[in-house]
């Protein structure tokens, strides 16, 4: 069944405020709550599932969490879900560096939100993917590698919070949530 409110469990709050904005307009009542949760290594999948256990065990109720991979086509995939590390470690400035060696600078920015009824109920899963390519940081440098994402020739960081929002894999993920949502009763 729908919920009639959703709890989102997220310790970034520039995730959370793009969520905000997301779904302001459409009737979601969104409570939030900042929780630090464990993550395992997998699949994406299966990072943002036991996530979601986690969090639903944690707060002892509903919960919706999100995990952001961020994927180079020239890494397989990697650093994916551990792309916070890479990050932490080498600032978005130098984080274009890590593809310095390779023609095909193709990225994807995969968000995956999972929403569980309670403790002892499955996650759902809802995904939004949107490909861009690496490049040297523009932009404000206040939140994650925006600076250094680029969609059709701006970066996530020179957009208007509006745009990005219109073709972020973030909007693109919560358009499915709002359809299971609309479609649920
Ligand atoms: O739209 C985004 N634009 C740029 N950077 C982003 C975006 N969304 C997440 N990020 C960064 C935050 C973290 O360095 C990594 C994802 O890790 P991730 O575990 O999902 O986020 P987090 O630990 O900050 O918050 P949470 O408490 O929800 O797990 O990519
Ligand atoms: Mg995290």
């Amino acid at each position: 069944m729908a919920p009639k409110e959703l709890n989102f469990i997220t310790g970034n709050k520039n995730k959370l405020a793009e969520v905000q904005a997301i779904l302001a307009d459409t009737g979601v009542d969104l409570r939030s709550q900042a929780l630090d949760l464990l993550e395992i290594q997998g699949t994406i999948e299966e990072i943002s599932t036991d996530k979601c256990k986690r969090a639903a065990d944690l707060v002892g109720g509903p919960v919706l969490v999100e995990d952001t991979c961020l994927c180079f086509n020239a890494f397989d995939e990697l650093p994916g879900p551990y792309v916070k590390w890479f990050l932490k470690a080498l600032g978005v400035k130098q984080f274009h560096k890590l593809l310095a060696g390779f023609e095909d600078k193709s990225a994807q920015a995969v968000c995956t939100f999972a929403y569980s009824e309670g403790p002892g109920h499955d996650p759902i899963i809802f995904q939004g993917r949107t490909d861009g390519k690496i490049v040297e940081a523009r932009g404000p440098t206040d939140f994650g590698w925006d600076a250094c994402f680029e969609y059709e020739g701006q970066t996530y960081a020179e957009m208007p919070k509006v745009e990005k929002n219109k073709i972020s894999h973030r909007g693109r993920a919560l358009a499915k949530l709002t359809d299971w949502l609309a479609k649920e009763v």
